[in-house]
């Protein structure tokens, strides 16, 4: 009988929000071990992980100096996975820092740009390492990003708008720009001019993407994270929602991810295209 070591992960942005979730899942998770935390928040530099996520001592403290912790997990026996939810603008590089220490990325942090997100795939490649970027991990905004491209095919005027609480660092949110770049790549434009307009505050009608696709970002503290993908046509309007009440919801996405990327050779961006 053969018993398969457990996927050793290391968690960067360990004392954030999302961070502390995903400490609390993984050390749920039976085939999964925790070896490494990192957090930049002087706070929490040497406390136990697990009792800043709530889920009582394990024994594991958080760092700042993100490389060690690296090359400790690239030295296990199984495939080491880093784990990404920190900040747009460490990200990049600590991503290409996993992969040169050949550890896995799973990268939830949105706000890398789409030429960053090109170059991490080809040095992923290089380095025949799977890397998983995934903008959004709940199942729920697959099936509404399914739902918005079947509406697409129907609906030739649509708008987005997404709302978050406002310690939110990006706007729009990762998924909302993932949401335009799957209805853009239908090959057709969307929201005709009607009239001549004039915005008389900039801004006013939104973020222009792709194929004549807005997005309109909402910051409020109370908010968690949500979206809205709205078609119109004459006399009807289809809406699709999409509500996030615990960041629990994004727990399966994130365990699924760091068992699929142990098995991938280059980076895949989405969800979707793992499930
Ligand atoms: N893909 C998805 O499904 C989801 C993605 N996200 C994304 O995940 C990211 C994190 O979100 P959230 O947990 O809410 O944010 P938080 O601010 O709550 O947590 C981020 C943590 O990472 C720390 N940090 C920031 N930069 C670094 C760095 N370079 N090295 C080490 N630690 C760092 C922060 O420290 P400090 O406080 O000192 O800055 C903080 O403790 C965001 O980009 C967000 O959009 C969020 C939810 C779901
Ligand atoms: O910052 C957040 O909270 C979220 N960020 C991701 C995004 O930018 O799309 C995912 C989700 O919307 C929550």
């Amino acid at each position: 009988m053969t018993s398969q070591l457990p996927i050793p992960v290391v968690v960067n942005g360990a004392a954030g929000k999302m961070g502390r979730e995903v400490v609390k899942a993984v050390a749920q998770a039976p085939d999964l071990t925790l070896i490494g935390a990192v957090d930049r928040n002087p706070k929490y530099i040497g406390e136990d992980v697990g009792e800043v996520a709530g889920c009582g001592p394990l024994e594991v403290p958080i760092l700042n100096d993100f490389e060690p912790v690296l090359a400790m997990a690239g030295q296990e026996k199984q495939l080491g996975v880093m784990v990404d939810f920190t900040h747009p603008d460490g990200v990049y590089d600590n991503v290409r820092a996993a992969i040169a220490y050949g550890v896995r990325p799973v990268v939830g942090t949105t706000g890398l740009s789409p030429q960053q997100i090109q170059e991490l795939a080809e040095f992923a490649d290089k380095a025949s390492t799977g890397c998983l970027i995934i903008p959004n991990f709940s199942i729920g905004m697959v099936l509404l990003q399914q739902a918005a491209i079947q509406a697409s095919q129907h609906f030739d005027h649509v708008e987005i708008i997404e709302l978050h609480h406002n310690q939110k660092a990006d706007a729009p949110s990762g998924t909302a720009l993932q949401t335009a770049q799957m209805l853009a790549e239908l090959g057709k434009s969307f929201n005709p001019a009607t009239v001549e307009e004039t915005e008389k505050i900039p801004g006013a009608k939104g973020a222009l993407a792709d194929e004549g696709i807005r997005i309109h970002s909402v910051r409020l503290p109370g908010l968690i994270a949500h979206q809205e993908v709205i078609f119109g046509a004459a006399g009807q309007i289809y809406t699709l929602r999409h509500d996030t009440s615990d960041r629990a919801c994004y727990m399966p996405g994130v365990l699924l991810s760091i068992r699929k990327v142990i098995q991938l050779k280059s980076l895949v961006y989405g969800l979707e295209k793992i499930l």
